[in-house]
């Protein structure tokens, strides 16, 4: 006999209700739903900073069939307000599995429904733009009332819109740690499956956490760098006191707007000549600091398929993507130009100063989860530095 799974709703703020099963922890959660149409890596999604106060539909029906494990963790905790899904499966296997996808929600608090209509959902994200919902889950044999739903769409409809929002702050760290860990490897140096170090590191870079994703950082010390990992609020001056050869800002949740800390320390950061390298929440801060203006967009950019155009060589990569916000391109000053564009809605994918060795990126180069036909940026910014200390 299959068991009997207790019953959640999701309410979206237009007044949209679905019913299903509650697959992760009791209770109730708000946030911004937005898409994700990847097929695989929902652990590197739901534990990617950027999704804080987000509730994230993903489109693949199947998802769970792996489990989650240790290693694909992108932060120390799950940071997407919750999960939406339309079947997880009974069964779910992989060697690397250290426990199920919903024992993980449970530990994690992480409040998550099944059983939905999610191509119905998307569908209304996609029309009407992402919106504010809720999420609630009630205990086994809950007989769900016309007023609970009511309920659930006057919760959706408490939740803070996502423009204006600074949550670097958030989900930022309060103390430096330096970084030195490299990327996971089947085989690593000593034939096992692991995380190398990196050793004789050829440069010092200093990484703001907005948010920061571990598969940056990994890559980054997979090409060379030792990093210095600093707190969002970290003054230019302090960061300097690092003395170092490059300097990374990093993705993250929010608006980039209210940032205004972190655009005063980019703005003096670039100006120093020190090489700086932004992904997604660190591109808008870039552009942001060089005098362009960012807007909310309708839904965003939230999958693992993107192609997006290198305007310099005509090279396509398909890449991976998670923003809700972008930079427009008709406010770019005459010392910022456009590098890469979106193949699939002509926005701004990449930025490049012509005064200053700076240059930043709207997706995920890092792709975790996601293809890494972009990586090269990463080298890029590994150029930039020997170039300077040449
Ligand atoms: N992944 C990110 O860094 C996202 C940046 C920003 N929060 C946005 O939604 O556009």
């Amino acid at each position: 006999m299959l068991p009997v799974l207790p019953p959640a709703l999701l309410a979206l703020a237009d007044g949209t209700v679905f019913q299903g099963t509650s697959i992760g922890a009791a209770g109730r959660t708000v946030g911004e739903v937005v898409f994700n149409t990847a097929l695989t890596g929902y652990q590197e999604i739901l534990t990617d900073p950027s999704y804080c106060r987000q509730i994230v539909t993903l489109t693949y029906p199947h998802i769970g069939n792996y489990g989650v494990n240790v290693q694909d963790t992108e932060a120390s905790k799950v940071h997407a307000a919750g999960l939406i899904i339309k079947d997880l499966p009974v069964r779910s296997s992989n060697f690397r599995q250290s426990q199920t996808l919903s024992e993980y929600l449970v530990a994690e608090g992480t409040v998550a429904i099944s059983d939905l209509d999610t191509r119905r959902l998307t569908r209304i994200l996609r029309t009407g733009g992402a919106q504010n919902g809720a999420i609630v889950a009630y205990p086994v044999g809950t007989e769900v009332t016309p007023a609970m739903k009511d309920e659930a769409v006057a919760l959706a409809r408490s939740a803070p819109s996502m423009a204006g929002l600074d949550l670097a702050q958030v989900v930022t760290r309060d103390e430096p740690e330096v970084w030195t860990e490299t990327e996971w490897k089947l085989a690593g140096a000593d034939g096992l499956p692991g995380f190398g170090q990196v050793t004789d590191a050829a440069f010092h870079v200093v990484a703001y956490d907005f948010g920061v994703k571990r598969n940056i950082l990994r890559m980054l010390a997979e090409r060379g760098c030792k990093v210095t990992v600093v707190p969002a609020r970290t003054p230019a001056a302090e960061a300097l006191k690092h003395r170092p050869d490059g300097i990374f800002l990093s993705n993250g949740p929010g608006d980039p707007e209210p940032c205004d800390y972190a655009i005063a320390a980019a703005r003096e950061l670039i100006e120093t000549g020190i090489p700086t390298f932004g992904i997604c929440l660190g591109h808008q801060i870039m552009a942001l600091a060089s005098g362009a203006r960012t807007f909310k967009m309708k839904f965003g950019h939230h999958g693992a398929n993107h192609p997006v155009k290198d305007l310099d060589n005509g090279r396509v990569s398909i890449t991976s993507q998670n923003h809700g916000f972008a930079v427009d391109a008709a406010t770019l000053p005459a010392n910022l130009r456009a590098t890469h564009v979106s193949l699939f809605d002509g926005t701004l994918q990449g930025l490049a100063r012509t005064d200053k060795p700076a240059f930043c990126f709207q997706g995920h180069p890092e792709a975790s989860p996601g293809p890494h036909d972009i990586a090269y940026l990463f080298d890029r910014f590994t150029d930039l530095m020997a170039q300077a200390k040449a």
